[in-house]
């Protein structure tokens, strides 16, 4: 699944015109920060489509960003083929909600970055099955860009690598990428290895308060996009993650 992704955005994503930033013109917030406070270490996701859902929801970006604006910080998945996703989701966004936000996408290449910057995102996804030994360039590199990146990992091996970068969050993916199925176990799994000073994400198939109890030992916060787009009652929904 991961390559196919890939081979179709890099195929249709001209990136040759990507200026390269070089005041950092625009202020970020530390998504590490926004994560922790205990009680909202919560990044709500928002996507109006995936590969393991098909289309999960049809409303205004704006809307569900108002409904999601007690959560600390929030996830826009800006790929388009997969996700339905955009870029200018992200300026969109940032419009109305002055809290931290990442950028959820399959970053491949360095200038990605600065377009990242250029659409104001404070926070970036680096996905470690994508970069292997280039992810410490790319964690520098958003290091200077002030962009908080959010190390993902699936394997020993792969946390092996992001523990070797300078990343400050590190995210465990519970879904596999390849059969898209879930194992929250992962996050158990992995997360012992994981120093304190770093804070520990846990991504991917959360869909209540019990699957939170079950891994709030094990990590600082949690990632969820699905749970929360295919609420009814997205408000709602917020506030009752938001205590447990
Ligand atoms: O919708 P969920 O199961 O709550 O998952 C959110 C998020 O973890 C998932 O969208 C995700 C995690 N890593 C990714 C990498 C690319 C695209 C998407 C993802």
């Amino acid at each position: 699944m991961l390559k196919e992704i890939l081979v179709k955005k890099k195929a249709q994503e001209d990136l040759s015109n990507e200026p390269k930033l070089i005041k950092n013109k625009y202020k970020s917030n530390s998504l590490k920060k926004a994560l922790e406070k205990r009680e909202n270490a919560l990044i709500g996701e928002i996507k109006f489509k995936s590969p393991s859902e098909g289309k999960i929801i049809e409303e205004e970006l704006e809307n569900l960003v108002r409904k999601m604006e007690k959560l600390n910080s929030l996830s826009i998945l800006t790929e388009s083929n997969y996700f339905n996703g955009s870029i200018d989701y992200l300026d969109r966004v940032k419009e109305i909600y002055k809290k931290p936000v990442l950028r959820k996408d399959f970053i491949y290449d360095k200038r990605q970055l600065y377009q990242t910057k250029r659409h104001k995102a404070d926070a970036v996804l680096l996905i470690t099955s994508i970069l292997g030994e280039k992810l410490t360039e790319f964690v520098q590199l958003s290091n200077k860009l002030k962009l908080d990146p959010l190390v993902e990992v699936k394997t020993k091996k792969e946390l092996d690598l992001a523990l070797k970068t300078k990343t400050k969050l590190i995210g465990i993916n519970n879904r596999n990428l390849e059969t898209l199925g879930i194992n929250l176990e992962r996050t158990k799994k992995l997360s012992q290895y994981i120093p304190e000073e770093i804070t520990t994400v846990s991504e991917s198939g959360i869909k209540d308060i019990k699957d939170i109890k079950e891994l709030e030992d094990y990590c600082d916060a949690f990632l969820i996009g699905t749970a929360f787009m295919k609420s009814n009652n997205l408000e709602k929904k917020v506030d009752k993650f938001l205590c447990a």
